[in-house]
């Protein structure tokens, strides 16, 4: 068939976005891997699709496509893209909507500043909801449940890091660096992504406290590798260093690709993730 897409970005995470309301779309793994791949295909870390609800009270559903050509139940960078698009589009002429995704509903919000702000729900924090098996694990050095011991084989040689478990509907495993740039997210990245405690994989973290209201943040994605923002793992970053008692709301991120603010109020409260969002072309592919 002959697909219509839009390329965004939302601080360099970039996005393939499909309106799946007026084209009927039906993908295997294979053709979102081939959208995805940037030699033989479109290129982008995760494709999203515009679709009708079908949940009551929701003006739109959300899909996500990873790279690797698996569905994934959130995308945070994407939900500002996604806003965009279809105020653009002109499937919607509000500037506040709620979305169906397969993490539960979010709410994108079009600022007067042309930024975009996300309710993001609440983070998910019982290890066995995030998921990862923590059960054969001891006590936590800080107490509630927020640093746990990893293992990792590199090599003949094991490694042991320290991480915070966080669901923002998807799985988020968040370290503390002292410098992101020297960070082995390349090395460790993967090692983490594929560890045996995370049964759906993990997003892997790698953030450096800057000052109690701003951080530094690399993130080796599940299904992406390392993209240049990821919004659900800033949420899940603030969250973890929040709990921690390291970060005070509101907090910058700086993400490679660009900056990013996360406000969170505490447990059950909803995360804030607020940053741009960008349209750089529009195209036609044969899939
Ligand atoms: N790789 C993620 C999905 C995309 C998340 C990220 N691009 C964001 O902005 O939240 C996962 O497999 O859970």
């Amino acid at each position: 068939m002959k697909l219509k897409f839009t390329k965004m970005h939302g601080a360099g995470n970039d996005f393939v976005v499909i309106d799946a309301i007026h084209q009927q779309i039906d993908f295997t793994p294979e053709q979102w891997r081939k959208l995805g791949d940037r030699r033989f295909g479109v290129g982008a870390d995760q494709i999203l699709l515009v679709e009708r609800p079908t949940q009551p009270g929701c003006d739109f559903r959300y899909r996500i496509f990873n790279a690797d050509g698996g569905e994934v139940e959130q995308c945070g960078n994407g939900s500002r893209a996604f806003v965009k698009f279809v105020a653009e589009k002109g499937l919607s002429q509000a500037r506040s909507i709620t979305v169906e995704t397969k993490a539960g509903v979010i709410a994108p919000r079009l600022e007067d500043d042309g930024s975009i702000t996300v309710d993001m729900g609440a983070p998910v924090l019982e290890p066995a909801r995030v998921p990862f098996d923590a059960d054969d694990l001891q006590g936590q050095p800080e107490g509630r449940d927020t640093l746990w011991p990893l293992v990792l084989e590199l090599g003949g040689a094991r490694e042991q890091v320290l991480v915070s478990a966080v669901s923002m509907g998807n799985p988020h495993a968040v370290q503390v660096v002292d410098d992101v740039d020297q960070a082995p997210v390349e090395l460790t990245g993967p090692l983490i992504e594929h560890h045996t405690r995370f049964p759906n994989r993990v997003n892997a973290g790698f953030m450096q406290i800057v000052n109690r209201h701003h951080i530094k943040l690399r993130v080796y994605e599940r299904g992406a590798g390392e993209t240049l923002a990821c919004g659900t793992g800033s949420c899940a970053a603030v969250v973890a260093g929040i709990r921690r008692g390291l970060l005070d709301s509101p907090v910058r991120v700086d993400a490679r690709g660009g900056q990013l603010s996360i406000a969170w109020e505490g447990e059950g409260q909803s995360v804030y993730l607020t940053g741009p969002a960008v349209t750089v072309f529009e195209g036609e592919i044969e899939i």
